[in-house]
């Protein structure tokens, strides 16, 4: 296994990335700036953004100095952070410091998604009282807990929203030769009315009182603990969204993108006060390429090419790389992609270094499977699409066994053991999941006519396979 795993070289997966993310971010900017945008004029991003020791290329948080400006020269001056936002209850001060590190929840992010009872400066206050009231005793877990209990609740911040376009049966699932596949395609189609949020008015209203941001347009949270709209995580839903019959709501998801772009100069990493001064990939312009394809829509690209442009120019003053000896990557001797040895795991590693954080060895991700299967389809070279669809038809049945045995699709997989999620990192793997389904509603929408739940037929042989093509 660790032989098969070492032919997939770094080199190839990260050519395949840059060709996926980098290329089509490209190809489209250029040509609605043609068309629509004369005066674009911009400078294209570098491909350095996705080196392998570069955050980016995990969706972990991106950090911005405090004038907005680049730390991207040396991603490694994390040190030079200023505060991310100034709420002194949800991204920093006393109250959060304390509590947290009193570990009074399992998960980090549950006080920070709670909202505030009374004004933040009367909860500061209250706070200081407290404290002086407790004196050298100082105060104990318990009081922090009774503090958190008598200042904060757990506010119904999402209704629950079904996408007025959406349909029981979407056109992808007659694409599903396989009738297993085809049932759970049909299944996966019903999670978007589980995962389908609107904002509470009172997130408006109350904007001082939530970490939540307000958005117009219903959306897809990814599922589990991630209660708000993700950044890179929206660009595979909103594709799914689009292979589900569904383009009202994509363009509605694009919109609340948009709209966070217009207020804070660029899509934060999430929808909560405490992800400003983050981001993930950009992948706006993708989206409402991908929007675009679908629908002809070109009044929207034309309503919206500023703001595009907007957060292009963020990425190109704020998060570009020289490239320089450091970022390179230097193939590994006498290991290269054998196109027509067999698959033998599950999915792709996003490393191989086994650190006990989830973005390593053993995780495999959805969106980066996605990338280097699109990837290596859109070289048109026929051995390279072959690798392409053995890894599509491996990664597909490793989510199918998953959903078989448990009902529910997960974050992440792990490369070793089959239909298993990934682990990992400060939280246990969550479910739903946005990204997942958007990917493999993608990989259907490619080979559906080809992809088997028989086990044994995952795997296409080459002489046979590059013919089935
Ligand atoms: O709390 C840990 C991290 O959680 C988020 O990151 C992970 O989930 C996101 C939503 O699916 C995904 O976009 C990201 O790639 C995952 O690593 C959050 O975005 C991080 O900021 C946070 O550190």
């Amino acid at each position: 296994m660790a032989d098969s795993m070492t032919k997939f070289t770094l080199p190839l997966i990260l050519d395949s990335v840059f060709y996926f993310v980098v290329t089509s971010q490209l190809v489209f900017t250029k040509i609605i700036c043609t068309l629509v945008v004369p005066l674009c004029g911009a400078k294209y991003i570098s491909n350095e953004v996705l080196t392998n020791e570069n955050p980016v290329a995990t969706g972990e948080p991106v950090r911005i100095n405090k004038k907005g400006q680049s730390l991207t020269s040396d991603l490694r001056l994390f040190e030079d952070l200023s505060p991310i936002c100034e709420s002194q209850i949800y991204c920093q001060g006393e109250v959060l410091k304390d509590v947290q590190l009193a570990r009074i929840f399992e998960d980090s992010k549950t006080f920070v998604d709670k909202k505030l009872r009374f004004p933040e400066r009367e909860i500061l206050q209250r706070y200081q009282a407290l404290k002086a009231n407790a004196g050298n005793r100082g105060l104990t877990k318990d009081d922090l807990k009774k503090f958190v209990e008598d200042n904060f609740e757990e506010a119904e911040e999402l209704e629950n929203w079904i996408p007025p376009d959406f349909t029981d049966r979407p056109a992808l699932a007659s694409l599903v030769a396989d009738w297993k596949y085809k049932k759970w395609i049909l299944l996966l189609n019903q999670i978007w009315k589980q995962l389908g949020k609107k904002m509470n008015i009172d997130v408006l209203v109350n904007a001082d009182r939530h970490s939540l941001i307000y958005v117009e347009n219903g959306f897809f949270i990814p599922g589990g603990r991630f209660l708000e709209l993700y950044y890179w995580d929206t660009y595979w839903i909103v594709r799914g969204v689009l292979l589900c019959d569904m383009p009202n709501t994509a363009r509605g998801i694009i919109e609340n993108i948009i709209s966070i772009v217009q207020r804070f100069g660029y899509m934060l990493n999430g929808s909560r006060r405490y992800y400003t001064g983050r981001t993930q990939p950009p992948l706006l312009i993708q989206m409402a390429a991908t929007y675009y394809t679908t629908t002809n829509d070109l009044g929207f690209i034309k309503n919206n090419i500023l703001t595009f442009e907007r957060e292009f120019q963020f990425w190109l003053n704020n998060r570009m790389v020289s490239p320089n000896k450091q970022n390179t990557v230097e193939p590994f001797p006498g290991q290269g992609l054998q196109c027509n040895d067999p698959v033998s795991i599950p999915g792709i590693p996003t490393s191989l270094r086994n650190s006990t954080q989830q973005w390593d060895f053993p995780s495999c991700w959805p969106p980066l499977q996605a990338m280097v299967i699109q990837g290596l389809d859109r070289t048109y070279d026929i051995n390279a699409q072959l690798v392409a669809y053995n890894l599509a038809s491996k990664w597909v049945f490793t989510n199918y066994i998953g959903y078989s045995r448990t009902g529910t699709m997960f974050e992440k997989y792990d490369a070793l053991r089959l239909g298993t999620p990934g682990g990992g990192g400060e939280y246990r793997s969550q479910t739903g999941f946005g990204w997942t389904n958007g990917v493999i509603f993608e990989l259907f929408a490619r080979w559906g006519n080809l992809l088997t739940s028989a086990e044994a037929s995952v795997q296409i042989n080459p002489s046979e396979g590059l013919k089935r093509l």
